[in-house]
């Protein structure tokens, strides 16, 4: 197995003095994958991604790339502390991506032009590229700094949160274009989020924090059926086996609902959430039409055309 470019945690002990919050992890982020570590707030995973960015000093313990400590040549990382020098315009803030390659050069050269137009072009931000640092939203930022660690060419490449205050587009965006560069271009991305849903959906793997103070890692769809993420997480309400929050039912209430698709997924989202139980046989009979690109529903031989009159009706009349 080719190792070149590996980056490979041993024995690492992360904190603050005697405030321990990770203790002996080994683990290995391997190039091509895209892995997110996740863990709920307060736990260490800036702490984490610090340390191994070589930006803390560790306990104890090593992060290596080839053997090597971290260097700018080997690892690039994106932080989420709001950039200072906001008078830059986009372009020049991703040059500096290329500033460790410099030594005795003072110019970028040719290469390394070439280098910056073309993680400007991967990013697909050429129009981004002339405004200023201060004039760019939140999502375009996080795109621009993707892109300086992008022209930094190395093997490695670690993001703190960098999906956080962005919408749900920018958010799929970015997690899609993270995985994207590490599958076509061969490198190790490490991303933490709290974007669980996202996260299930786009990871080759998960880095999911434990109270001991390890780190287990595997599959997204192996953490979620053997409860890893209920444990940590303590989730309450919310059932991450079928995605949906857990409603209290009033047991009382309940329909029989006839259709399929997403019509009927969504039909009994609005009845649960209103405490309107849906099962065979009970109260109710509820059809659901297709009529071109709009949805009827069919109760009682009356007819509702949205699911807001549908519910109001039923719980009005205690038709359930
Ligand atoms: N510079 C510091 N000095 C001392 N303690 C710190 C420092 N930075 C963070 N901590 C503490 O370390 C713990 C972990 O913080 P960290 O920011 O790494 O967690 P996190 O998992 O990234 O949290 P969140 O999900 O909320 O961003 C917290 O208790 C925090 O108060």
């Amino acid at each position: 197995m080719n190792t070149e470019g590996m980056l490979v945690i041993k024995d690492l002990s992360v904190g603050y003095g005697a405030h321990k919050l990770f203790e002996h992890i080994s683990l290995t982020l391997h190039r091509g994958e895209f892995i997110c570590l996740m863990g709920p707030n307060g736990i260490g995973k800036s702490s984490l991604i610090r340390t191994i960015a070589g930006l803390q000093k560790p306990l104890a313990g090593q992060v290596k790339i080839d053997h090597d400590n971290i260097r700018a040549h080997s690892l690039a990382v994106v932080l989420t502390d709001r950039i200072t020098a906001q008078n830059l315009t986009a372009h020049e803030l991703i040059n500096l991506g290329r500033y460790p390659y410099l030594t005795w050069r003072v110019k970028l050269t040719k290469q390394d032009h070439a280098i910056i137009e073309q993680a400007i072009e991967q990013v697909g931000i050429q129009e981004l590229k002339n405004r200023r640092v201060q004039e760019l939203s939140d999502g375009q930022l996080q795109l621009v700094m993707i892109a300086r660690a992008l022209a930094q060419n190395t093997p490695v490449i670690v993001l703190d949160e960098p999906t956080a205050h962005l919408d749900l587009n920018n958010r799929l965006e970015i997690m899609k274009l993270l995985k994207n560069i590490a599958h076509q271009q061969n490198k190790g991305v490490l991303v933490s989020t709290h974007d669980l849903d996202l996260a299930l959906q786009t990871a080759d793997g998960i880095w999911l924090t434990q109270r001991d103070k390890t780190i287990l890692t595997g599959f997204p769809e192996d953490l979620v059926l053997n409860n890893a993420f209920d444990t940590i997480f303590q989730l309450k309400g919310f059932d991450l086996k079928t995605g949906k929050v857990v409603h209290d039912y009033q047991q009382s209430l309940s329909v029989t609902l006839d259709g399929d698709g997403y019509s009927f997924l969504w039909t009994k989202n609005a009845l649960e959430r209103n405490g309107i139980g849906v099962s065979p046989n009970s109260g109710v009979d509820i059809t659901i039409q297709s009529h071109g690109d709009r949805f009827v529903w069919l109760a009682d031989r009356q007819q509702f055309d949205s699911l807001q009159d549908l519910v109001h009706w039923l719980i009005s009349a205690k038709h359930v």
